[in-house]
Parts: C-alpha cells; structure tokens; sequence
C-alpha cells in the first residue's frame, strides 16, 4: 500500500523547494499548483466560469488566462477569491484524485500530494500523513517579494489570503523548519521520511 503524503505550507515557504528534494528521491509528486493551472486553460469548464464571473478583461488577447490580471483582483477580494476557488478547486480535486489513483495502481511506495491550501481546503482526508513546511512571516515575506518581484504590500495580501502558517501547525504530523539552508531543509526532510519508514 502507498502512503500518501500531504506537502503543504504557505506562499512561498519552500514547498516547491522540498517536493523537488522529493522528486530527486524518486517519488512521485502530483502538485495542485499545476493542476490549477491546467484545469484554467483555454475550453475548460472552470476557464468558461472565470470568463462568465470576471468578464474578457481577465483574458489576454489570444484568450488565454491573464494570470497577473486575475491575480491582482483576487487577492484583494475575498469574495472574488472564494468565487474563483468554487470554479477551480473541484477541478483540481478531480484531478488529483485521478493521478493519486494511477499512482497507487503502479505501486508507489509513497505519493506527494502538494498542496498549498490543503488545511483552508480541509482536504486532509486525502493524505494519510500531513507534512508542513514552515517559515517565519518576515522570511515568507522577504521571499516571496524576491521570488514573484512583488511589492511588501502586493506580497502581504498574498499571504494574508492564507491561514497563518503559526496556525497551520497544529494540522501538521511534521514540520519542517525552513528558515535556514536549503541543506538544512534536507536533513530535516531525510529525518522525517526515516520516521515514517520511507
Ligand atoms: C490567482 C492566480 C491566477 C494567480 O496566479 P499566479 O500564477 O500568480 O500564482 P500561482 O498559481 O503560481 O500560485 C502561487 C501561490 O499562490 C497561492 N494561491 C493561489 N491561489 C490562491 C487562493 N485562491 N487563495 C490563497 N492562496 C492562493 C498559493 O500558495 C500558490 O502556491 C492563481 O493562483 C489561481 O488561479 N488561483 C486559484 C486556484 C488555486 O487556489 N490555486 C492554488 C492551489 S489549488
Ligand atoms: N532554505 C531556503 N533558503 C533560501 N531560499 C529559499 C529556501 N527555501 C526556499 N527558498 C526560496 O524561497 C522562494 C520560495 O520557495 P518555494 O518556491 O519552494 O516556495 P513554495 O512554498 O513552493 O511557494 P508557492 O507555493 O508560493 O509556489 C524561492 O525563491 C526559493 O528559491
């Protein structure tokens, strides 16, 4: 039987960073991020429901999904935002489910569901164990304005549109902590897959 395990964390915390360190390791990660992104494209039935709530201004002159765009909306309005979740998150959900399937049919000894809004999603039922990867807001801050090239105050309402990672801990069967060196970060990972006999 596989075990599943549920990577999730907040914007920028480093969870890419760690389900790469995993993928290295041979296991197989399905990741919502892509998932989103796949379910959004052009004819798709969440792309048809973005384009009929939030109009053709979302959209870029070949019709595809303007990311930044929608971006800029949704995370400064929650309604706007939990309209485009209810539009992409079944989707998603779906399409996890069917690779997570396909996954276990072939064997895997263990299964990388990476999830950044696993516990607002209340999604844990998906996961057998939930593993959390943790930093503090002045460094989530500092890199996700890094990273995306955002503003403090474009970066703070991305991360205020998350549950407080301080909160998330709770939910978590591990932590990592990921303040200090990705070869920190490693070790802690490599500890935590011993744990669970992987
Ligand atoms: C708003 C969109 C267009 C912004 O796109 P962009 O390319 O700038 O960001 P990207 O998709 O790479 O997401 C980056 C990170 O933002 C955070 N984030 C994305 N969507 C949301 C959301 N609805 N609520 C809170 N945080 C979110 C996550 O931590 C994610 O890892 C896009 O994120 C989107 O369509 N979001 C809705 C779907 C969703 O919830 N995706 C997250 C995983 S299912
Ligand atoms: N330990 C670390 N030391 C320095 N930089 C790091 C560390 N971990 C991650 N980073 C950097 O911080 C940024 C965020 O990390 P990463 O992309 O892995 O986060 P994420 O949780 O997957 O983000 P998102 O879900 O928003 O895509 C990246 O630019 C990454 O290179």
């Amino acid at each position: 039987m596989s075990l599943t395990i549920g990577l999730t964390g907040g914007i920028a915390s480093g969870k890419s960073t760690v389900s790469k360190m995993l993928t290295e390791m041979g296991m197989t990660v399905i990741d919502a991020d892509i998932e989103a992104r796949l379910a959004v494209e052009k004819g798709e039935k969440a792309y048809n429901d973005i384009v009929g709530y939030f109009g053709v201004e979302v959209l870029d002159e070949d019709g595809s999904l303007n990311r930044e765009k929608l971006g800029a909306i949704v995370f400064h309005d929650e309604a706007k935002r939990m309209a485009l979740n209810s539009f992409v998150h079944p989707a998603v959900r779906g399409r996890m489910h069917a690779k997570k399937e396909k996954a276990e049919q072939s064997g895997e000894k263990a299964i990388i569901l990476d999830i950044p809004l696993l516990i607002e999603s209340k999604l844990q039922y998906m996961a057998d164990k939930i593993l959390l990867v943790f930093v503090d807001e002045e460094t989530q801050l500092k890199r996700l304005m890094q990273r995306n090239s955002l503003s403090e105050k474009e970066a703070q309402a991305r991360i205020n549109s998350q549950m407080p990672l301080k909160d998330k801990v709770e939910y978590a069967d591990e932590v990592i902590d990921n303040n200090g060196t990705i070869e920190e970060t490693e070790q802690q990972l490599k500890q935590i897959l011993m744990r669970w006999g992987i």
